[in-house]
């Protein structure tokens, strides 16, 4: 199957434009920009960009739909709108799966049984919550009688980065819509395919016009989005010098509600009392998936001294035999970086790590000869006031050293603006519960990295974020919650 017959499919339409009122359309200004496939640096297909005026048009669509249609929807029919579109995902896994692959560079094995069920449980926990998610009586004891709505907020922007679109978007829609808003999605310039596939469900599944839009774009389009006067919440996920700017935007606009889930700088402990091997398998996951390219990557590994040569040997074997390559490959595990901008920005990071003292111990060249693949990169000898340690490096890069005492971890741990997620090995439970529970970390892995749940909260400390992503608790970020007082004392 040729790239462009998997854009095709299934039904001869192309989904390159934008998704406004249920309809594919080109933008106001026709303009489009090139989607690549990473693994080869060539062009897939150009897609229409939105601008500001697009973004205004598929925002006014919104409205209309938020308030002649969706409003008036009930709660289990939203429910099984959100589960129908979740049963057209997983038939058209394969597809799905493909298209993320050709345009973010991902495996498409671990696109498959990863990426897509992540995204199909997305869509059907929230599901879920239809005919769940009420007000309260509260009981004032006294001559009130009082009690509680919860509403949509209306219209909710998303913008999205390039490492999971579909997650990422999955995440965003699924509460969004069982909480009854309408939404205006924004993909990454480098990976919208994938949003325009599911578009195409969307309107299969029979959501009204208008309900859903999807408006591929560049920072013109976020920032559009981040700034409309009729947007009441964003959802952002991407880095944190973004997020920043979409708080000043919602401040300086609308005061709009603003969730945001941002960069990181992850530490990975492993105490000699972990089980080694298992210790090895998950570290390696924990930087090397998605090809480094997650905000969770455990780009800082430290190993208690006892164990660290037998580990760095070991790490550095699991590193070597991990096949990187072309992501349609059956053996492929990590494929290439998402852009030329992104490949050249690891490259600089490696070429500081060496200039800053660090021993590059394994990697630290481009891999083949085509695309934007670097090799499995790791550094030892290093410390927090080198760059890589600071940094978010968004690729194969992992740091590795050496530490004497559960303080000196914990300390060492905590020496970075960031807290989105952390990770400890050790068999021994007592350590574990310990360290997890004083770790500043929005996520902290035992024994395992990167597994998540749509049940579990997700977001970051510090400066990796703003509220949570996942469990029932986002539900209160896309809602209203009304008090409503009634004096009794006055009869009715
Ligand atoms: N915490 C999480 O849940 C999570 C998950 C995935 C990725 N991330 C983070 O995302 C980043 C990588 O993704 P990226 O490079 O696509 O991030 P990015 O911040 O460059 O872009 C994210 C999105 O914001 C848009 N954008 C860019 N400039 C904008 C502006 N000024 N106003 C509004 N929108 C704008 C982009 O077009 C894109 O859609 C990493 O920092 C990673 O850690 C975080």
């Amino acid at each position: 199957m040729t790239p462009t017959e998997i854009i095709e499919l299934p039904t001869g339409q192309k989904v390159e434009r934008l998704f406004i009122n249920n309809e594919f359309v080109e933008s106001i200004d026709g303009k489009r920009f090139e989607t690549i496939n990473p693994s080869t640096g060539k062009v897939i297909t150009t897609v229409a960009e939105a601008s500001a005026n697009d973004i205004d048009i598929a925002v006014n669509a919104a409205e209309n739909a938020f308030e002649n249609v969706w409003k008036h929807v009930s709660s289990s029919e939203r429910g099984r709108l959100l589960y129908k579109l979740a049963d057209l995902i997983r038939r058209d896994l394969k597809i799905l799966a493909a298209i993320e692959s050709l345009d973010n560079g991902k495996a498409f094995g671990v696109a498959q049984v990863l990426d897509l069920p992540i995204v199909i449980q997305s869509f059907e926990y929230f599901a879920g919550f239809s005919e769940k998610i009420n007000g309260e009586v509260i009981d004032s004891s006294d001559d009130r009688f009082l009690y509680t709505r919860r509403e949509p907020i209306g219209v909710v922007g998303a913008i999205i980065p390039f490492n999971f679109p579909l997650c990422m978007l999955s995440w965003k829609l699924a509460p969004a819509l069982i909480t009854g808003n309408v939404v205006i999605l924004k993909p990454a310039e480098q990976t919208p395919l994938s949003a325009l596939y599911v578009a195409k469900l969307i309107k299969e599944a029979g959501f009204p016009p208008g309900v859903v839009n999807i408006c591929p774009g560049w920072a013109e389009a976020g920032k559009a989005i981040a700034s409309h006067m009729k947007i009441g919440k964003v959802a952002f996920t991407g880095s944190t010098a973004v997020g920043k700017s979409i708080l000043r935007a919602a401040s300086t606009s609308n005061m709009k509600k603003v969730t945001l889930e941002l960069g990181g700088k992850s530490p990975t402990i492993i105490f000699a009392s972990a089980d080694l091997e298992e210790a090895v398998k998950w570290a390696h996951m924990g930087i090397f998936f998605n090809s480094g390219q997650c905000c969770t990557a455990g780009s800082r590994v430290y190993v208690e001294e006892s164990i660290y040569d037998e580990f760095l040997e070991k790490f550095k074997e699991h590193a070597a035999s991990i096949k990187v390559g072309d992501p349609f490959n059956k053996e492929t595990y990590q494929g290439p970086q998402v852009s030329k901008e992104q490949f050249d920005s690891v490259m600089a990071y490696i070429e500081t790590g060496k200039n800053e003292g660090a021993t590059l111990e394994m990697g630290g060249k481009r891999h083949g000869d085509q695309g934007y693949y670097i090799q499995p990169t790791i550094f030892t000898n290093v410390n927090e006031s080198m760059k890589i340690m600071r940094e978010e490096i968004f690729g194969p890069v992992v740091a590795i050293d050496k530490f004497k005492t559960v303080d000196e971890a914990i300390e060492r741990a905590h020496m970075t603006d960031y807290g989105l997620a952390a990770a400890v090995f050790t068999k021994d439970i007592n350590k574990a519960i310990s360290v997890a529970n004083k770790l500043k970390a929005g996520t902290v892995w035992v024994n395992c990295y990167n597994l998540t749940h749509a049940s579990a909260p997700f977001g970051g400390y510090k400066e990796s974020g703003h509220g949570r992503e996942n469990g029932k608790n986002v539900l209160d970020s896309y809602t209203e919650v009304k008090t409503v007082c009634v004096n009794l004392n006055v009869p009715i």
